[in-house]
């Protein structure tokens, strides 16, 4: 399949990011395929998924500095690839591993990267200090820059031209709380003003707190993109069980679909919210159990069920909700 060069006009109705049935290809290694993803302008938007997933392919197929293998993909309505030059100041770019050059300046660097967005950056100053990168900092050159300042740096240039998409790819590395809090700050604001963000991550409470929507994937696939409110209203209940035989770990029958894990003669299994009337029914018929409690699972097992779901639902539906 090839790439489809559609020249459309980008108006305010297009969406931020249009993708259908995106697959790159290293050679042999796939990096993504058949992706197929939405975001709306205004929208904070979460792309989650374990090392390895895709993340950082769709993100710089998205930016134009990889060329898709097949599909279709349209940025502010715009093509990535053919349409750079005109895409170029109207997102601002955060990459993974983010490369300056050593002997610039912190100035000289954002100068040089707002260059090559050509565009105005009216908000440099305000960002550096808002980001507690003080004069002294940006005079002494890069190389002299610890892990967090670079990624300061990052930051400044990401926004520093009131970009209409910006695309962060593991933005919070390196930075320090209270840095976070203004970075958070920073993604509502963005959002406020009718700009969108698309942010890759692997840290699941950073998601919650920012995004209202997140497309899990895995492999290389969509595995589901939902309302982060509805993730949390669908995780697992943790069904945590003391046995009072001592027999420790033993095989649970139709039980252990629902990943057990044993800990001496506790037993703790993750059970999906309509069926736990029924599990919690037959565990206590079949077991000896002194003691149980029932909680909420975290966030982070919703999506690990999901990751999972991932890897084993190669070729199946992704489920998709607006
Ligand atoms: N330059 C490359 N050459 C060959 N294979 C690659 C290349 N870049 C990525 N891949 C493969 O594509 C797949 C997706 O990688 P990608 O970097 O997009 O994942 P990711 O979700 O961003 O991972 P991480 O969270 O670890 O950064 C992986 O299997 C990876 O090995």
């Amino acid at each position: 399949m090839t790439t489809q060069v559609v020249h459309q006009a980008p108006t305010e109705e297009t969406a931020a990011v249009d993708v259908e049935e995106l697959d790159k290809t290293y050679g042999r290694n796939v990096g993504v395929t058949g992706l197929t993803v939405r975001i709306e302008r205004g929208e904070v938007f979460g792309f989650l998924g374990p090392n390895g997933a895709g993340k950082t392919t769709t993100l710089r197929c998205l930016v134009g500095l990889l060329r898709p293998t097949g599909g279709r993909l349209r940025v502010l309505g715009l093509d990535p690839v053919s349409q750079h030059r005109a895409l170029a100041p109207r997102i601002g770019y955060l990459p993974g591993e983010l490369r300056l050059y050593p002997e610039l300046t912190g100035t000289e660097t954002l100068r040089l990267l707002g260059d090559l967005q050509g565009a105005p950056t009216p908000r440099r100053a305000e960002l550096c200090e808002r980001l507690s990168l003080s004069a002294s900092d940006l005079a002494r050159p890069v190389r002299e820059y610890s892990r967090g300042m670079k990624q300061k740096i990052g930051l400044v240039q990401a926004f520093q031209h009131e970009p209409e998409l910006v695309i962060l790819d593991e933005p919070t590395e390196g930075l320090d709380p209270l840095v976070q809090e203004t970075f958070f700050a920073l993604l509502d604001e963005t959002a406020r003003a009718g700009r969108t963000v698309l942010l890759s991550s692997h840290v699941l409470p950073e998601v919650q707190r920012a995004c209202r929507r997140v497309a899990i994937i895995g492999a290389g696939r969509l595995v589901t993109v939902q309302a982060v409110a509805a993730l949390r209203e669908a995780r697992a209940r943790r069904v945590r069980l003391v046995l009072a035989d001592r027999g420790g770990a033993r095989p649970l029958g139709a039980a252990d679909q629902w990943s057990p894990s044993w800990r001496g003669d506790e037993v703790t299994l993750l059970v999906p919210p309509d069926q736990l009337v029924g599990a919690l029914r037959e565990l206590l018929a079949a077991l000896p159990v002194a003691d149980l409690c029932v909680e909420e699972a975290g966030l982070d097992e919703a999506f690990l069920d999901l990751y999972r779901a991932g890897d084993a639902g190669h070729g199946q539906p992704a489920e998709v909700q607006r």
